[in-house]
């Protein structure tokens, strides 16, 4: 089904109201790249990634899980050093349907010095919290154990509140 870029080519739209339909009917979706600098230049609502905040918005998909590790054989092609680089094996949880991508208000106004300024908000609710951190700690107990919220508690009090 057509989706970003691709879409955008064929319908006008970055996700088609028969794409969004088929991913709410099918058990499981397999997405490829989105994306390219020939639509970088669109006006926001007509962007690839639009599209692809869209589809997480409407199917509610908020855990992503990115696994990141090495293969012995490619370690030597890392820009880390190898003994940095030797063995990693993580799990990144990361959150996609609150914070900063879909926080309001979000903008561009005028300060009181007459300067522009652009703002983005970082909102989470507490059941977004709560949520992300079981699928983190489940998947921590099925792997080593080991979990690491990357935050920045010692600045930003909602981080370290909620
Ligand atoms: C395309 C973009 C909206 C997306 C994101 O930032 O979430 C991508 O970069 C990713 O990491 O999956």
């Amino acid at each position: 089904m057509p989706m970003g870029g691709a879409a955008l080519d064929l319908t006008g739209v970055p996700l088609p109201e028969e794409t969004l339909l088929a991913a709410k009917q099918s058990d499981a979706i397999l997405l490829g790249a989105i994306g390219g600098y020939k639509w970088d230049t669109n006006e926001k609502h007509l962007k690839p990634e639009t599209g692809l905040l869209q589809l997480r918005e409407a199917l509610k998909v908020f855990a992503n899980l990115r696994p990141a590790s090495v293969l012995p054989q490619l370690v030597d092609a890392s820009t880390l050093k190898k003994e940095v680089a030797e063995g990693v094996d993580l799990m990144v949880v990361r959150e996609l349907t609150g914070g900063i991508y879909f926080g309001k208000p979000r903008g561009f106004s005028t300060d009181e010095n007459g300067e522009e300024i652009g703002f983005n908000t970082e909102v989470y609710a507490t059941y977004e919290i709560d949520r992300i951190a079981r699928i983190a700690f489940e998947t921590a107990r099925k792997r080593r154990g080991k979990l690491c919220s990357v935050d920045k508690a010692n600045v930003l009090e909602v981080a370290s509140r909620l």
